[in-house]
């Protein structure tokens, strides 16, 4: 007989779970060959594991269900609630707006017919049942790492859609990072607060890098009474919000972590794009066109472009596919070198005598294994850890007057734009407001309806909840073997600074990395 699991079922012996997509999460101990199966961690029998372990279950022909935690995978017989959506006008003109228990996202849309059906993750959207009253729920906001276009417009469409969708009223921004938790005031939020918040740059709540312990945290949430805690941040502050998410598990208490994946620099895997990247990209194009009209108003003229992307090169490739005045695109992902036949200084004194000038732009990251080599290394950090770079447009800049002047007996009349604080500063732009919009949404229904220890996103257009794990594990890159760095070659016309064996290395590193089958993007 099938029975539901509770959360003391969840945690007991049964090593095979039937997944029902209907209906539920079922036991069905007395089936040999269940149709979809929960792996257990290894010690499934233990009452409660110090860390949660992923939710795996798999079904048929290859099918695996990446899932989230839910708060009643701890906290046994949690009362559930209608959706107060079920009576708002604005919504109850769609035809199904519930999203069905069961409904799953796949990771991969491009398959093989034999291929296996792969991995999915738990469709986002709102659910009939919720696990909080709206009077009880008492929600707060925190936005860490650096700045990002839409930052405002995500706090002011999760106050809103709190406020709007729920009827939740207590909600709270936590000033300045996750050091805010213990160390500076809140900040009530309303939709009267946040209401034009979206037409600024920056994030109105001010974020840090470092500042980040784990038990005031905590502490600071359980001693406010707080039971939603949403999380604006990057790679780091996911990697912080897993493990806050863990610990309010250890403390048994009624908390819902959502985490929503922020970074201009569109390193994030798993999601279509990260917010705030559209933006970027359009703000780029100013910097770009202000090289493009300096470089071709003089002789040899050079405009070199930095932008943002630390260790990806999505800005610049994106930027320079838009922009069709650029010459060369420089990115982490595509080791160049400067000197000799096939480098960027015969290909730039090419261009020059062909076109008599050019535009180089280039991500913060690329060819810091030259500066590496020619400068003293610098092995400084931020204070949340991250490498701090060197100043690669400067360094390349210099580099190429060097050139001409000395070896080619040519004057290059070169100016180097660096935007890139300028770009990070400003609102979002359309799309990203509505982006931002559906991110929040997100979040909410999903902390609504229980689920925790979960970021948002879109996974092939359809946003989804994706565990914390698979954000943080990876950053996404460039494939320089698909073909969309193909298109951007052949439409600058600049060489692929590669030998054959980076080629090959790099496709072996990116088989398994790369989102579509056969890199078609
Ligand atoms: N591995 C980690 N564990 C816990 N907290 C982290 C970790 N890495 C970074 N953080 C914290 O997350 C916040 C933002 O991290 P940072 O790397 O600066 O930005 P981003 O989140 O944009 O990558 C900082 O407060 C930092 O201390
Ligand atoms: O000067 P800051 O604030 O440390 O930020 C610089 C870094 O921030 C970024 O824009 C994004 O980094 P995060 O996603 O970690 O916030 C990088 O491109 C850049 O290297
Ligand atoms: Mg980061």
């Amino acid at each position: 007989m099938d029975s539901t699991i509770s959360s003391s079922a969840f945690l007991s012996t049964p090593k095979f779970r039937c997944f029902d997509p209907t209906n539920s999460y079922h036991v069905k101990s007395n089936q040999t060959h269940p149709r979809y199966v929960m792996s257990l961690p290894p010690n499934g029998s233990m009452p409660i594991s110090p860390n949660s372990e992923p939710k795996i279950i798999t079904g048929e022909c290859g099918y695996v269900l990446q899932d989230v935690p839910h708060l009643s995978d701890y906290i046994p017989d949690l009362p559930t609630y209608p959706n107060p959506l079920q009576d708002n006008p604005s919504y109850s003109v769609v035809k199904q707006y519930f999203v069905n228990v069961g409904d799953t996202v796949a990771e991969k849309v491009v398959v093989h017919k034999d291929g296996p059906r792969g991995t999915h993750f738990t469709r986002a959207g709102p659910r009939e049942k919720v696990y909080f009253e709206s009077d009880d729920v008492h929600a707060c906001i925190v936005t860490c790492g650096g700045l990002c276009p839409g930052l405002n417009t995500v706090i002011r469409e999760i106050v809103c859609g709190l406020y709007y969708m729920y009827g939740v009223h207590r909600v709270i921004g936590i000033e300045g990072g996750y050091k805010g938790f213990y160390a500076r005031n809140t900040i009530p939020l309303t939709p009267k607060v946040v209401n034009d918040i979206h037409k600024r740059g920056g994030t109105i709540l001010g974020t840090s890098r470092g500042g980040y312990d784990l038990s005031k945290i905590v502490d600071s949430i359980q001693d406010r009474g707080i039971n939603q805690v949403y999380i604006i941040g990057g790679d780091g502050t996911l990697k912080g919000a897993s493990v806050i998410f863990e610990e309010i598990r250890r403390r048994g208490l009624k908390v819902a972590v959502a985490g929503i994946p922020k970074t201009i620099d569109n390193d994030i895997p798993v999601i279509d794009k990260s917010f705030g990247f559209d933006t970027a990209v359009e703000e780029a194009q100013r910097a770009i066109n202000a090289a493009h009209v300096e470089a071709e108003s003089h002789e040899n003229g050079v405009g070199v472009v930095k932008l943002m992307g630390r260790y990806s090169g999505f800005i610049a490739m994106n930027a320079t596919l838009a922009s069709r005045d650029v010459d060369c695109c420089l990115i982490p992902e595509s080791p160049f070198y400067l000197e000799g036949a096939g480098g960027l200084f015969e290909f730039i004194g090419k261009r020059l005598r062909e076109h008599g000038h050019m535009v180089i732009v280039m991500a913060e990251g690329a060819g810091q294994e030259l500066l590496s080599e020619s400068m003293r290394s610098m092995d400084q950090q931020d204070a949340s850890g991250n490498k701090l770079l060197q100043d690669v447009g400067m360094w390349l800049s210099q580099k190429i007057k060097d050139h001409f002047r000395k070896r080619q007996k040519v004057t290059i009349n070169l100016k180097y734009i660096d935007p890139t604080y300028m770009i990070r500063a400003v609102p979002s732009n359309a799309s990203d407001n509505v982006y931002c919009t559906l991110l929040a949404h997100s979040a909410i229904h999903g902390a609504m309806a229980g689920y925790t220890g979960f970021t948002v996103g879109p996974v092939n257009g359809r946003h989804a909840y994706i565990p914390f794990y698979r954000i943080t594990e990876r950053q996404n890159k460039v494939v320089i073997t698909d073909r969309m760095w193909a298109r951007l070659l052949s439409s600058t016309n600049q060489p692929s600074f590669l030998e054959h064996k980076d080629v090959d290395s790099n496709k072996k590193q990116e088989e398994h990395h790369t989102q579509l089958l056969n890199g078609d993007n």
